[in-house]
């Protein structure tokens, strides 16, 4: 397919990890943002009937945090004294472009961010009809939680205005919890704080592939496009030409002249450095990055349970959809928990050239407004199963064997990761000093 897309995006547009668009990774949903395609869930039998859905959810596009803002500052200072060179894109950085990034915009949800959430949720409603309807949401069978961040608030706003406004609903409000030792479980999970977030050599080797060969040449690379000297480009300045390549293609949608500092090679060595910091800070590094998620993985599965027993007992499904909004913090822990994405070798410092084939790769699995969906199906005679969509597309929960793969048997699911739910203690995993066991 050859979808008619922005004329002005970036070549370089693939490999933003956590900077990019969802229609990167779905890209049918540039011709029409409201598309589904009901024919992928593929049930193994005519009766299924879905009984439950939980959604979790990454907010959707945002302005660059504090920090960011700050690094692109630097980098645009030195642009507009140091460099020189007669193309035309240097030329419109130092005239015509401005600083418009303000640190008060703080990692804010932009207005494509809020169309983010808003479509995403007529998309979801138009994929699970029986479960998101204009009744189940006035029946109070639809349950919100988010992070307390204003990113994920105002997506889980727009979440509900999508809905509201596709039904037309204006004689009622629905409300939201805000929780944060769900949503946010990374901030509470002391362990994780201590040996890992705080602590600056957990990041070892990304610190080493910053300063490696491969890092070394991009930013050389980007010196000789300046014609400034080698040591007036930092890594942290690389790092910012690319995000504003980035924020100005995800909030502007235009094709920034920032992005000429890149190629595609240079671009795929930016993607490696991100996917490497992710990695080690959220994913497969580090056993307690996964396991801070434990607290959300036996909410999950709580909920699955009881609709479970409620769908068993004849009764409505109390909860028939639960959305949870939260960050890339958030999703990442869960799925390296649930062991997606996880290559035979570690990512490190000296193995881009080989981990080229690799599927821990954030610009696939979280882009603004990625998700995780599991949706529970009574396929009847006491057959109730268990689908996993990430971004939309059913995905096979790694290491589950069974003929339906994409629709296994719950109970299946729960044998499978017998284990977490019978340990996977967030409190036991988090404490500095575990007891013996
Ligand atoms: O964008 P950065 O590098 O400032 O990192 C963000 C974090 O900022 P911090 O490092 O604490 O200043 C930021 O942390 P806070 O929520 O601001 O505490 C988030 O973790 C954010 O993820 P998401 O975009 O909300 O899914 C983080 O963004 P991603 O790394 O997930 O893109």
């Amino acid at each position: 397919h050859n979808y008619v897309d922005n004329p002005d995006k970036p070549a370089i547009a693939k490999y933003f990890n956590t900077k990019g668009r969802y229609e990167e990774v779905n890209p049918y949903l540039i011709e029409d943002i409201l598309a589904v395609n009901r024919s992928i869930l593929q049930p193994p039998s005519a009766n299924c009937q879905e009984i439950h859905l939980t959604a979790i959810i990454r907010h959707g596009k945002r302005y660059p945090t504090i920090k960011n803002v700050k690094e692109m500052q630097q980098l645009y200072n030195i642009v507009l004294h140091n460099a020189s060179g007669q193309e035309s894109w240097l030329r419109e950085i130092q005239t015509q472009w401005t600083m418009w990034y303000t640190e008060d915009m703080d990692g804010r949800l932009v207005q494509k961010g809020v169309n983010d959430h808003k479509h995403l949720a007529v998309r979801l409603s138009k994929l699970f009809p029986s479960l998101i309807s204009e009744e189940k949401l006035r029946g109070g069978f639809i349950k919100f939680i988010t992070s307390s961040k204003h990113r994920c608030v105002n997506s889980t706003l727009s979440f509900k205005a999508g809905l509201t406004e596709l039904w037309a609903i204006t004689d009622k409000e629905f409300d939201h919890e805000v929780n944060d030792a769900l949503m946010r479980f990374f901030d509470q999970c002391t362990r994780f704080v201590q040996e890992v977030d705080n602590n600056p050599s957990a990041l070892s080797e990304v610190d080493k592939f910053k300063q490696g060969p491969e890092m070394r040449r991009v930013t050389e690379k980007i010196a000789d496009r300046l014609r400034v000297p080698y040591n007036n480009i930092t890594q942290d300045m690389t790092e910012a030409a690319f995000y504003l390549c980035a924020y100005e293609f995800a909030i502007k949608a235009v094709n920034s002249p920032w992005c000429q500092l890149f190629d595609e090679d240079d671009a795929k060595v930016m993607e490696y450095a991100s996917d490497l910091t992710e990695f080690w800070k959220r994913g497969y590094g580090y056993d307690i990055n996964s396991k801070s998620s434990c607290i959300l993985f036996h909410d999950v599965f709580n909920r699955l349970n009881k609709a479970a027993s409620e769908n068993k007992s004849g009764q409505q499904v109390t909860e028939a959809v639960t959305v949870q909004v939260g960050h890339a913090d958030t999703l990442l822990p869960l799925l390296t928990l649930l062991g997606f994405f996880n290559d035979s070798d570690a990512l490190t410092s000296t193995n881009y050239a080989t981990q080229t084939q690799r599927s821990f790769r954030t610009s696939h699995m979280l882009p603004y407004a990625a998700n995780l969906l599991l949706v529970l199906y009574d396929c009847g005679g006491g057959d109730l199963r268990l689908q996993p969509l990430l971004n939309e597309k059913p995905v096979t929960f790694p290491g589950l064997t069974d003929q339906q793969a994409s629709m296994p048997l719950y109970q299946d699911v729960k044998d499978h990761y017998r284990e977490l739910l019978q340990g996977c203690d967030f409190e036991m995993e988090c404490q500095l000093f575990k007891s013996p066991a």
